[in-house]
């Protein structure tokens, strides 16, 4: 052993290695494009740092950016290529329209081991592309003539419920609403759904898979080639060692073969006739869009195109409804008020229900405190430098950002920032109530709060599917708090706000570890 150590091709490797790391560092610290932009040193120097939090201290990384912020100011950099921005004014100048070259980067964009999807596209004229296959789709137009299908599942769903807490049995919402909304997405987008609302307890092991998945986002982007790995493993063996992947392989068969069918059913001569013309499946959208040439069509692309709208649908969704039940069952006096709007009305479709303003604010507070997605949002502009001015605390900072530089931001920082949102942690929905006497400044700062809601993000990679959510979360809590509604014999079991509050980043926001979920009995529900 001894005797290889002191071995002269040993040596010579070792000088390589030393002189390949040293000059790594060198280039990182002084030749980067980011090199003058502030910030700690090991974040420069290594991706460990970012896995040190995200990965060893479990989603963690997004608060110590907080403190990074408190430490070097508005702009800092997180890890050898990427600047973190901390100035809710600045969301705009980041996250804009088509009309500026906008791409993801890599880094980040691999995090959802779906580089065929629409979300995990860098690119920008590719992602155009293949977002315009989408719209359609997801318009508000399409969305609000799927409503009789989402009330049929929203009715299903209440049934299901209150046959399951008969008796005081106690039940967990999160799961609940993660069964919900993936059924939602099963019905809308592919013409069936998963009956995961008639499983047992609303198949636990779900809302689970989908967290776990969530939390995996943090190793694949620090290794891509993991993902790459575990996709040549036969779906046996990966069920055999995580059995819960085993539904994931069911549902990817399941998309497999509808892709498939519908490929046959769009040449046949009578299509536009057929029961299709009046509930397109997302796949007869795509496979019939007139944009997408033939490359863009394959099924492993739409595989993972129709699996990302499973994985983005189900727990952002299913965790903003979550929250805003809690905080509306933690609070008589909220619960109150929206019983007594949603009780003086007729009728509650969506076109009323969006009118109401009592539930959009109680809504809208409860994205504010869901964040959306916890995880920072990189993008970058590889064609524009972007010019950062601003004065704070009396000091001024001056910033060119070059083009190509990944710049990202974080909604929950925005959405907590007590500048813009007085009391940031408290559920409040009068916050977002104008007032008929409300003085120019009042109308002014109800504005901001509006603008500054992101829950969706903005730009172009903002979320394909938010109509649909608003459909969602509109249809659902109308539903709950309406004279007959359940929602209305709720009661918080050993249920507090540790279970609903994001204190990990797993890409999406996850309360502590342990939480046994967000209870509720039925009272007189026997
Ligand atoms: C309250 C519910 C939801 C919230 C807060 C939300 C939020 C977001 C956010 C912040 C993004 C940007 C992610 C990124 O930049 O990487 C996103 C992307 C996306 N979301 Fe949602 N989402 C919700 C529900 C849905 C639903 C129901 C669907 C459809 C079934 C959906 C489909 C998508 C898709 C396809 C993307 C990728 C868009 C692209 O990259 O062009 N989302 N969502």
């Amino acid at each position: 052993m001894e005797s290889f150590l002191i071995s002269p091709s040993f040596l010579v490797a070792a000088c390589a290695a030393l002189i390949y790391i040293v000059a790594g560092a060198f280039r990182r610290l002084f030749l980067s494009p980011v090199a003058q932009f502030p910030g700690p040193t090991l974040a420069a120097l290594t991706f460990w740092y970012e896995f040190y939090y995200d990965v060893l201290c479990k989603g963690r990384y997004t608060w110590k950016i907080q403190e990074l912020h408190e430490l070097y100011g508005p702009v800092v950099r997180i890890n050898p290529h990427e600047l973190h921005i901390f100035d809710p004014a600045f969301y705009d100048s980041v996250y804009v329209g088509p009309s500026r070259r906008t791409d993801k980067w890599a880094y980040s964009a691999r995090m959802f081991g779906t580089s065929l999807a629409a979300v995990g596209t860098t690119g920008h004229e590719l992602h155009r592309l293949r977002r315009s296959a989408l719209n359609g789709f997801f318009s508000k137009r399409s969305i609000s003539k799927l409503e009789p299908t989402i009330q049929r599942v929203i009715e299903h769903a209440c049934h299901q419920l209150q046959s399951r807490g008969l008796n005081g049995r106690i039940l967990d919402l999160r799961n609940f609403f993660a069964a919900f909304s993936a059924d939602v997405i099963g019905e809308v987008a592919f013409g069936s759904g998963y009956g995961l609302l008639d499983k047992p307890d609303f198949e636990p092991g779900w809302q689970k898979l989908m967290m776990d998945l969530s939390r995996a986002t943090h190793l694949m982007k620090q290794f891509p080639w993991a993902y790459s790995i575990l996709n040549s493993i036969p779906p046996y063996l990966v069920s055999l060692v995580h059995p819960l992947t085993k539904r994931l392989f069911d549902i990817r068969s399941d998309v497999h073969l509808k892709i498939e069918q519908t490929r046959v059913s769009i040449k046949e001569p009578n299509y536009l006739g057929a029961k299709e013309k009046e509930n397109p499946t997302v796949l007869h959208s795509i496979l019939s869009s007139p944009n997408l040439p033939t490359p863009e069509l394959t099924t492993p692309r739409l595989e993972d195109e129709a699996f990302t709208l499973l994985g983005a649908g189900t727990i952002t969704t299913a965790h903003t409804l979550t929250s805003i039940l809690y905080y509306i069952l933690a609070s008589p006096v909220i619960r109150f008020q929206l019983e007594a709007e949603l009780s003086a009305q007729q009728s509650l479709g969506l076109k009323v229900l969006e009118h109401l303003p009592y539930l959009t604010a109680v809504i809208s507070e409860g994205l504010r405190l869901s964040f959306g997605v916890s995880h920072r949002l990189p993008r970058v502009s590889p064609d524009t430098a972007l010019n950062y001015h601003n004065t704070i605390d009396g000091k001024q900072h001056d910033y060119t950002i070059p083009p190509s530089v990944p710049i990202s931001m974080t909604q929950m920082f925005t959405h907590l920032d007590p500048t813009i949102y007085a009391s940031p942690h408290t559920f409040k929905p009068s916050r977002w109530l104008a007032s008929t006497c409300a003085t120019d400044e009042e109308k002014e700062e109800l504005r901001l709060r509006k603008q500054h809601l992101i829950p969706f993000s903005k730009g172009t990679r903002m979320c394909a599917g938010m109509y649909l959510a608003y459909a969602e979360l509109y249809l659902m809590v109308g539903a709950l708090f309406a004279p007959d509604g359940l929602g209305r014999k709720m009661k918080l079991f050993e249920t507090s706000v540790e279970d609903v509050e994001c204190v990990h980043d797993f890409f999406n926001p996850s309360p502590k570890l342990g939480s046994k979920g967000m209870r509720v009995v039925l009272e007189n529900n026997f």
